[in-house]
């Protein structure tokens, strides 16, 4: 499909839920407060201001740490199914290190969260880990060490001992694509590094065999008692053919492959996807590399990462066409070069606050299309769908962006049998959106960052978004 359709006025299965998202470090704030360790994040911020937009950081952000009754109060004006939040990994344990201790004012702040969402009917959808890493882990390394494997493993018990009770759906990764690639490759996340086709393997790696344990972990110490599911987020842009050639068709899948599959061939068939071990080990060959830059899985590893996932989750913003090229000089090294594959927008697509971010509704469509055939039509979760503008209560473009992404999840379900039971739109509140700082809104509700109270006010699309879920329909007159 390459057109954008007319809202559907078809309803919602019953079973469908509907979901919004947050993450720690971008709403929290109280980056020191109770005995909080320091992370990545605000590491980053205080060393090197001008990293981020106008110098902003999340030393505050939404100060949801003290203000989360408020914002459980939005999520029931809403009628949100469930809040899609993370936690703090510093917070817990401040310095990252297994056997480290543990800091229990970070557990109780949780424990009253979950407990705020439990009183209001709204289930908790927790997050281990969405990019603020403990400082002290990335002066070990960070992920491409292998010794974060050991250390996430510690925290993931921590957590599944202290809040499991109150927890069904767990997730140990938000994204691990932008953790290994804009962390350590293109240094537009922190820690900023830029070693591309390098670190960035090593820490896909770890990341890989640390999800694989804590999945472990549950599977056999805690979902016994606490009868929960654990998967692991990961996200793409939709990379649509240029043309109906082979050469572009191999060169979109390939695409798709390097980033979505990277992550989500491993947990659910237990490796990493054949053409990424092709192209990468042919061109370490080439390159004089004695070993390729793609780390291996041994036998037992597969099987140990095979399978260690409950769902399969997406979080899909936007698209972009992907075309086949000449193949670059094999002397580079770099995640790009071992990728090869040229991509590019149509200008016509409808712009967004954020560079990246083109309005591309049917390309959601094609995607929970191809996440159902790739992996075997599992169970598919949207775990963040949404649009940035630069502020403003009359968000219509919001609510047109929401209307047509999410009418292309319903043709999905009832017209191509794609199995998708729930859907997260990122996000609640305006938060910091990373490099960007506070420039890049958003939220369904509006936060003033220049009030020391961090008013949250209602944009249109909450109002849409709620009689969305109240009427389970995208347009006024439904069937
Ligand atoms: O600006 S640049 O072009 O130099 C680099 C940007 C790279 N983007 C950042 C967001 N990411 C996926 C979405 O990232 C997700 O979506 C939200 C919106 O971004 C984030 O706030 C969430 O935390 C994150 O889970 C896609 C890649």
């Amino acid at each position: 499909y390459r057109e954008a359709t007319a809202a559907t006025n078809r309803t919602f299965p019953d079973y469908f839920k509907f979901g919004i998202a947050t993450a720690s470090y971008q709403v929290e704030g109280a980056w020191n407060e109770d005995g909080k360790g320091e992370n990545i994040w605000d590491h980053l911020c205080h060393t090197n201001p001008t990293f981020v937009d106008n110098g902003d950081n999340g030393d505050i952000a939404c100060d949801s740490y003290h203000k989360y009754k408020e914002d459980v109060a939005l999520l029931k004006d809403l009628g949100v199914d469930y809040y899609r939040f993370s936690l703090s990994w510093s917070r817990i344990i401040p310095l990252g290190l297994a056997g480290s201790p543990v800091n229990q004012a970070g557990i109780d702040y949780y424990k009253s969260l979950i407990q705020e969402l439990g009183d209001n009917g709204i289930e908790p959808m927790v997050t281990i880990f969405h990019w603020d890493l403990p400082e002290t882990l990335q002066e070990f390394g960070g992920f491409p060490n292998p010794e974060l494997e050991e250390h996430f493993a510690y925290y993931a018990r921590v957590v599944f001992e202290n809040l499991g009770d109150s927890v069904t759906y767990w997730t140990t990764f938000n994204e691990p694509l932008q953790t290994c690639h804009q962390g350590y490759s293109t240094g537009t996340m922190a820690p900023g590094y830029k070693s591309s086709g390098l670190a960035e393997y090593k820490c896909a790696h770890t990341l890989i065999k640390a999800h694989a344990k804590a999945y472990h972990i549950y599977d056999e110490e805690f979902r016994p008692q606490q009868q929960g599911y654990v998967g692991i987020v990961a996200d793409t842009t939709w990379f649509e053919p240029a043309s109906d050639s082979d050469a572009d068709q191999e060169a979109a899948e390939r695409a798709l492959q390097f980033n979505y599959g990277w992550y989500i061939n491993a947990v659910v068939n237990g490796n990493y996807p054949a053409v990424m071990i092709e192209r990468i080990d042919e061109r370490s060959k080439q390159q004089g590399f004695e070993t390729s830059r793609l780390p291996k899985f041994t036998e037992e590893e597969i099987e140990y990462i095979k399978g260690t996932h409950d769902y399969l989750a997406i979080n899909a913003y936007t698209t972009v066409y992907a075309q086949a090229k000449e193949e670059t000089d094999p002397t580079v090294v770099s995640y790009e070069s071992d990728l090869n594959v040229d991509t590019f927008i149509d200008e016509s697509w409808e712009q967004s606050a954020s560079s990246w971010l083109r309005v591309v509704p049917w390309g959601l469509r094609n995607l929970l299309n191809w996440l159902s055939k790739t992996y075997n039509h599992p169970e598919i979760f949207v775990t963040e769908n949404g649009v940035s503008d630069l502020g403003g209560l009359d968000d219509d473009r919001r609510i047109n962006f929401y209307q047509e992404y999410l009418s292309n999840v319903l043709e999905a379900i009832l017209d191509d049998g794609v199995n998708v039971t729930r859907y997260t739109a990122w996000s609640l509140m305006d938060n910091f959106e990373w490099a960007r700082g506070y420039t890049e809104k958003f939220g369904m509700y509006s936060v003033n960052f220049d009030n020391p109270g961090r008013p949250r006010t209602p944009k249109a699309s909450a109002s849409y978004y709620a009689q969305v879920i109240a009427s389970r329909c995208l347009v006024d007159t439904c069937e």
